[in-house]
């Protein structure tokens, strides 16, 4: 399976969850609407690990969702896993693609604009963007913050995910950078009730990300409900292919060759300035 195409992704976390199993945990959230699944553990030895993987792995195709097994390649393999996420360490997703191929995930972790250019050159499937708030999942690891996802939003043209210190009272702030998919774990893992949180989030980014229905955007300062997807789309939708134009979102001009990459969301300001004659 690599079909990519998810919303919500959710990491496992034990430790938020004492007194409960991984799996009544993940089966919950998955009855939230999970629509992939990491299993990460950094403590536990490769055989507990790989016990765990081949649980996740036969939970997560009761729901058809992809299953990912973070830093280890080789046992992705073995668990029969979708792919691997692996971080920034030097040849990781290099050394990731190798041993899975191409049919497998590789998804990578990103804290920059510039590693996201290179885990897209380098073949990743799609890149974490975070962590955007500093998280006690991920203790000294420093806040990307939104800037980072404004970014990605711009100029990331594989799957991009958010991840790090989201929860319901911040989702929408993230989703109003532009992110189009979000990843929580100690919000969703450690809730006591992670189906609602994973339903609830659901809610939030389809009512935020055209194309799951209308988004309502400024069009050159009047209200203006779409079904387009993209700027792009956009541009088609009020027949202005072809036309010289300057497009602007959020008040930032967008190159052309972007136009088909940037996703139009509910809120956004977009003016459409098209030049009439030959001058
Ligand atoms: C979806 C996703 N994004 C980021 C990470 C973090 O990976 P990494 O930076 O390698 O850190 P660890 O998770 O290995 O501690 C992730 N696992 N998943
Ligand atoms: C694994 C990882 N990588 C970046 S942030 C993070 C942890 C996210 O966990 P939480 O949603 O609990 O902040
Ligand atoms: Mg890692």
């Amino acid at each position: 399976m690599k079909k990519l195409d998810f919303s919500l992704y959710v990491i496992t976390a034990e430790n938020y969850h004492p007194g409960k199993t991984m799996e009544e945990v993940m089966r919950e959230a998955l009855y939230g609407g999970a629509d992939i699944v990491q299993l990460r553990h950094k403590t536990a030895k490769e055989s507990e690990l790989l016990e765990k993987a081949r649980l996740l792995r036969g939970l997560t195709r009761e729901f058809g969702v992809p299953f990912i097994v973070n830093d280890y390649p080789q046992l992705a393999i073995e668990a029969d896993a979708d792919g691997v996420h692996v971080g920034q360490e030097d040849h990781g997703l290099r050394e990731a693609r190798e041993l899975l191929g191409p049919d497998r995930i590789v998804g990578v972790s990103t804290h920059s604009l510039d590693q996201a250019m290179a885990a897209e050159d380098g073949g990743a499937d799609y890149i974490g963007v975070g962590p955007v708030y500093p998280t006690g999942t991920k203790p000294g690891r420093p806040a990307v913050t939104l800037n980072y996802v404004r970014q990605a939003a711009r100029h990331v043209r594989i799957p991009w995910v958010a991840i790090g210190g989201i929860h319901l009272g911040n989702a929408q702030e993230v989703l109003d950078a532009g992110a189009t998919r979000l990843c929580a774990v100690s919000a969703i893992v450690g809730s006591e009730d992670p189906a609602a949180v994973c339903r609830s989030l659901k809610a939030m980014i389809s009512s935020s990300v055209s194309g799951a229905g209308e988004a309502e955007i400024m069009l050159n300062g009047g209200r203006h409900r779409t079904g387009s997807m993209t700027l792009q789309q956009l541009v088609e939708e009020k027949g202005l292919t072809g036309r010289r134009i300057v497009a602007e979102a959020d008040g930032t001009i967008v190159p052309r060759e972007e136009w088909s990459g940037l996703r139009l969301r509910s809120g956004m300001t977009v003016e459409l300035v098209h030049f009439v004659g030959g001058g």
